[in-house]
């Protein structure tokens, strides 16, 4: 007789646990305009991590970022993690790191959402066809700084957590996040901070998500690998002052000559790292990653004329993407100390810095490696002026297996809100903190992109399309029921 009572009982517990994506991805719809007025707020912020005159706003911006985890009721630290040293020898304190934890329950897997409010720096007469800190909605795409690297996912995963909140929906995992504001400048202080915490806040985490990259094209992606950089300063300092170059040029050597003498060393015309050791350390592609790159959406033509060149370094989509994701290059940045104004200054500067990257694998090895390499370089050249090498960021790079159950996760998510495959991809940026958090925790990270591909990066114009900010979010909604069902054993 009791039968009829017990299944009741039982359909009742299973409706409440049957995920109700569709009633969620209706909340994010129709709060979409709350969820663009929350990034303009962000965006506001100059929070230029780059730029220590800017230091205030980024403390500003971790305190803005705390307070909308706190009011969402979740137990929020500003961590101090000390003081940044500059290359003058002062010190500027490092903004706080932001930790944020939503349920605790043991039964649950947790998660630990990474990201950064920080931002490159951006002016509007470098280009910009809008002020790079008012957000800009033209034709549904998002513009300013910061917009897509790195405020709206990180936006984005705190309105996932919140539409849970708001429907009453209990939350499939334990959410924790850690917020930064130095990733722009290599995440100085944040090794640091999760060695510190390791046995504390990260201790019962099972997994890292990071949402700090792009798609390569329309279709979604998940991120299996970044690269590693290098940043280094070389300067070549001569007379004590500058000269005037009609009355002294010609009996100078001159730090210029030296500087551009030694930059023409460092990598040929086709793209050849000429600095011994550095391309020969990495593996050449095997026959199985030949073949994912061959199956991966990349239109050559369209990524032409997205960076405006008409011809590449190579010509096939393979190369490309090789070069583009796991072999080392060059990068230069800029001349510090050159004349750059307009009008014709005839004088001869007394000291120059060569700023440029190296991006590749370990750092400490390419720190040696370049620097051996230069002051080779410059000694053959006999100049009478100094030349100081010095590698101010050393950012690891990062490789994850994209066969684990959390990738797996990942290619459900993507389905169930875009109805396709994701493309498994790597990434051409760095990403400084994700080898640390994979080597100090001994967790498995995933990075889950919602970037556009044309979302122009640390460069003019630089935006986030509506679609992808409010698809994306779905997405991590999505991806946050995925991930409850992997065991948490299972890796
Ligand atoms: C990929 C990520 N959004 C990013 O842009 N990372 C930076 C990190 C950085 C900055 N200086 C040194 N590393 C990048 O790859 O430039």
């Amino acid at each position: 007789m009791n039968l009829p009572v017990v299944s009741v009982i039982l359909l009742v517990v299973s409706t409440v646990h049957a995920f109700q994506y569709t009633e969620l991805a209706q909340y994010i719809d129709s709060h979409q305009e709350e969820y663009v007025e929350a990034l303009r707020d962000w965006v506001a912020i100059e929070s230029d991590s780059s730029n220590v005159q800017k230091r205030p706003e980024l403390h500003r911006m971790m305190e803005m970022t705390a307070q909308k985890l706190r009011l969402m009721g979740g137990t929020v630290e500003l961590v101090d993690i000390g003081e940044q040293e500059l290359p003058d020898g002062q010190t500027v304190t490092l903004p706080k790191v932001v930790t944020a934890q939503f349920g605790n329950d043991p039964s649950k897997v947790t998660v630990c959402v990474y990201g950064h409010v920080d931002v490159q720096p951006a002016k509007l007469e470098d280009g910009w066809a809008t002020e790079p800190y008012n957000l800009t909605d033209i034709n549904g795409n998002l513009y300013g700084r910061g917009a897509s690297d790195n405020k709206a996912p990180v936006l984005a995963w705190i309105h996932a957590v919140g539409a849970y909140q708001a429907l009453n929906m209990e939350l499939p995992v334990n959410v924790k996040y850690v917020i930064e504001g130095m990733e722009e400048t290599g995440s100085n202080g944040l090794d640091a901070m999760i060695l510190a915490q390791r046995d504390t806040f990260f201790s019962d985490v099972d997994y890292i998500i990071i949402s700090d990259c792009s798609w390569l094209s329309r279709r979604p992606a998940l991120t299996y690998g970044t690269r590693g950089n290098c940043y280094f300063f070389a300067e070549v300092e001569g007379p004590k002052q500058d000269l005037h170059s009609g009355v002294y040029g010609g009996t100078v050597i001159e730090p210029m000559t030296d500087l551009i003498g030694i930059l023409d060393t460092m990598i040929n015309p086709s793209g050849k790292i000429l600095i011994p050791g550095i391309r020969e350390a990495v593996a050449p592609l095997s026959d199985e990653e030949w073949k994912m790159y061959q199956d991966i959406e990349f239109d050559v033509e369209n990524y032409k004329s997205k960076i405006g060149v008409s011809h590449l370094m190579y010509t096939n989509k393979v190369d490309l993407l090789a070069h583009l994701w796991r072999y080392p290059t060059v990068t230069i940045h800029g001349i510090e100390g050159a004349f750059s104004d307009r009008g014709t200054k005839t004088v001869i500067p007394l000291r120059l810095s060569l700023i440029y990257h190296v991006i590749f694998l370990y750092p400490v090895v390419v720190m040696l490696q370049v620097t051996d390499y230069l002051h080779s370089v410059f000694a053959k050249r006999k100049s009478p002026n100094k030349l100081k090498v010095t590698m101010v960021i050393g950012a690891k790079p990062w490789l994850a297996d994209p066969q684990q159950a959390l990738y797996e996760a990942g290619k459900a998510a993507v389905r169930r809100v875009f109805d396709m495959e994701p493309d498994l991809i790597r990434e051409g940026g760095t990403i400084p903190i994700a080898k640390t958090f994979q080597d100090v925790t001994g967790k498995s990270i995933i990075m889950m992109p919602i970037g556009g591909f044309d979302d122009g990066l640390h460069s003019q114009n630089e935006k986030m399309s509506r679609y992808n900010y409010i698809e994306g979010t779905k997405l991590f909604i999505a991806y946050l029921n995925e991930v409850s069902k992997i065991q948490k054993t299972s890796v």
